[in-house]
């Protein structure tokens, strides 16, 4: 029997890379030595980073019906492995991110929400797929209602909810809280979210503590170079992953989403927590070896044959 899937719900956008030396001032002109469309957003990049695991992952989300950009997003998706049969097309553009890659490697960055905030309704297509899911795994870069619905109807349905708490920086919406199975920020979300310090490592652990006294049932925490911090349960002890050492860092952009999206995968096959982890670090450190967010995720294979050599 095949496994049940993985329901990605999210967001998909085009990321227009600009390398300028400066920004510019208001009213001037400045020429950029190229603009590069690259395929991002959480969404579209933890649905990759799960097929390429070699998980059978659908993404529900949103492109723009004329934006030629949707044809290139659709294509990389579907490139590592991605079911798109239940993505909507809407009015107006995707998603799209004009990123101004500054000499000094500092970026500014522009968001147009287009498809991914614009009005969503989900068909009973997507509810049935959702009730018969794995798992399902949200982000914050859509229209915090339809997480909470989602969320809702997967909670009822008795199917795990992932959150990973990267996107927007507000509050989160407390309904949601109950029907989480886990609930990941890195630490700076952690920070923001708990309105406490997270600087060392107790202090990591305590704001964690205070989410699952808010109602979420477990909390992994993202420590970049540091690794990660689960809390697997109420009443059960700390589990903690240091980062498998990389042996060049190039870019770390996606690394948390690759992070979040490989645990789904390594627990939705069964691995306990203690490999669920050293399985998400391990594909989490190849990604940070190669440039981009979706080219950097690692095949199955080379996630195997890395944690081989541990
Ligand atoms: N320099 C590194 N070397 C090896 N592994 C790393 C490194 N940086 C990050 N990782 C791995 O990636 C995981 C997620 O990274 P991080 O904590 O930076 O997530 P994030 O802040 O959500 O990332 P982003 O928002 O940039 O995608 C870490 O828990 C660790 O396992």
């Amino acid at each position: 029997m095949s496994p049940k899937p993985l329901i990605v719900v999210g967001s998909v956008n085009a990321d227009l890379v600009l390398p300028i030396e400066r920004l510019p001032k208001p009213g001037e002109t400045l020429a950029a030595a190229s603009i590069e469309t690259v395929p991002g957003g959480k969404g579209a990049n933890q649905a990759a980073a799960a097929a390429r695991a070699g998980y059978p992952t659908f993404f529900v989300g949103q492109f723009g019906r004329d934006d030629p950009n949707a044809a290139l997003l659709r294509n990389a998706l579907l490139g590592c492995g991605v079911d798109l049969a239940h993505a909507a097309e809407v009015e107006g553009p995707c998603g799209t991110a004009l990123i101004l890659l500054q000499a000094g490697g500092e970026n500014s960055i522009i968001i147009v929400g287009g498809a991914n905030q614009a009005a969503w309704k989900l068909s009973d297509g997507v509810k049935a797929l959702i009730a018969g899911a794995g798992a399902v795994l949200l982000q914050r870069e859509i229209p915090e209602p339809v997480n909470v619905e989602v969320a809702k109807l997967a909670a009822a349905a008795g199917v795990p909810v992932i959150l990973d708490a990267g996107g927007v920086e507000g509050p989160i919406d407390p309904a949601i809280l109950p029907c989480l199975t886990l609930l990941s920020p890195n630490e700076t979300e952690l920070a923001r979210l708990t309105g406490l310090p997270t600087d060392s490592e107790a202090q990591v652990q305590a704001a964690a503590e205070k989410l699952m006294s808010a109602g979420v049932k477990s909390v992994l925490v993202k420590l970049g170079a540091d690794g990660s911090l689960l809390l697997p349960g109420p009443g059960q002890p700390p589990l903690r992953q240091a980062a498998i050492k990389a042996a060049q860092v190039v870019d770390t952009t996606g690394a948390g989403d690759c992070f979040t999206a490989t645990y789904a995968v390594a627990v939705l096959e069964g691995k306990p927590p203690a490999e669920a982890l050293r399985f998400a670090s391990a594909a989490a450190s190849i990604c940070v070896q190669r440039k981009g967010a979706m080219p950097s995720l690692p095949a199955r294979t080379e996630v195997d044959e890395l944690l081989s050599k541990q």
